[in-house]
């Protein structure tokens, strides 16, 4: 479990994590969102006091991580600048790693085999390809078989195999029971792997809800419905008092309504219905409305 209390992090007059309180839970995946600048990254930096926060603390497993004993083994974090030393190979990365936390080196055999990297294993951490890197750095997280795993941007400029790959990864350790938070702006690829949701913007906290009530609650989904006669259908829908909006290829969004009574309304009228059911509104529509306000101006005036 992570605890994060009253956080508070600024960089001269600039404020990144302001007053942020959350716990990130066991067993299920976190995913921690807001548009760029929000905070995300240094929230995370300062989960392993990888700079100091102004105010508040951070708790993992009840301790702040400096005094953990062991971290590697309670704490597993993959952040993007991965930290390698690009002339070593990565089997030489992992041993150095496990040899300075007291981690026995056969575990770098394992994860090396878990993180499917054992046959480049000699090759040196510089020339291996972006996934592989990005396979390197999970290795890495995974040496100390921790309880706690942090991910930044884990699928970034990765192909739709390694997206897959980090998705199965990420349920599969949070079915094993570990606290698992990660990062990302792809939203699409979030509504898949996560199942609860931090969203920040501005250093402050914005949503701290499960995945499917973040989006009923912040997007409404609708009804598409496709007719042979799609300006009298939408005359129909608009005289029974329903919001009607224009969808692709001349389709209708009705809103508000259930799909049955869309049926009904057009059958009633002798309308012929080629297609109709319910669209669930996306994460992606769910994120965008919640942040529109929170979104980091990089030009213009004064924030
Ligand atoms: N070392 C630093 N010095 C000064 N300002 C910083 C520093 N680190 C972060 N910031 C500022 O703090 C704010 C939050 O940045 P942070 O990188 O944590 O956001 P983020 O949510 O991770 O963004 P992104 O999605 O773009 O990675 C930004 O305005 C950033 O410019």
């Amino acid at each position: 479990m992570i605890d994060v209390r009253n956080l508070t992090k600024r960089y001269g007059d600039r404020t990144a994590v302001d007053g942020l309180s959350f716990t990130v839970s066991p067993g299920q995946v976190t995913g921690f969102l807001g548009p760029n600048g929000a905070g995300k990254s240094t929230t995370m930096r300062l989960m392993l006091d990888l700079d100091r926060p102004t105010a508040g603390e951070v708790r993992i497993e009840g301790v702040r991580y400096r005094r953990l004993p062991d971290p590697l083994r309670r704490v597993g974090a993959m952040f993007e600048a991965g930290g390698v030393h690009r002339g070593r190979t990565a089997y030489h990365h992992l041993l150095w790693l496990a040899q300075s936390n007291k981690i026995p080196r056969e575990r770098v055999r394992e994860v090396l085999d878990l993180v499917g990297l054992d046959r480049v294993a000699g090759k040196r951490a510089g020339v291996l390809s972006l996934g592989m890197g990005r396979r390197l750095g999970i290795a890495a997280a995974l040496l100390g078989d921790p309880p706690v795993l942090l991910f930044d941007e884990p699928i970034n400029g990765l192909d739709p195999e390694g997206i897959l790959w980090i998705r199965n990864l990420l349920r599969g350790f949070a079915a094993e029971g570990r606290t698992v938070l990660v990062s990302s702006h792809v939203m699409s690829e979030m509504a898949l792997t996560a199942d609860h949701l931090i969203v920040i913007g501005r250093g402050r906290l914005l949503a701290d809800t499960g995945m499917r009530e973040f989006i009923e609650a912040n997007a409404a989904s609708y009804v598409h419905v496709r007719a042979a006669e799609p300006g009298r259908m939408r005359d129909v829908l608009a005289a029974a008092g329903i919001e009607v909006r224009s969808g692709p290829d001349g389709a209708l969004e009705a809103h508000g309504v259930e799909a049955a009574k869309v049926g009904e309304l057009a059958a009633a009228s002798g309308l012929a219905v080629h297609e109709i059911g319910t669209r669930s509104a996306s994460l992606e529509e769910a994120f965008m409305r919640l942040t529109g306000d929170a979104v980091e101006h990089r030009t213009g005036g004064p924030r």
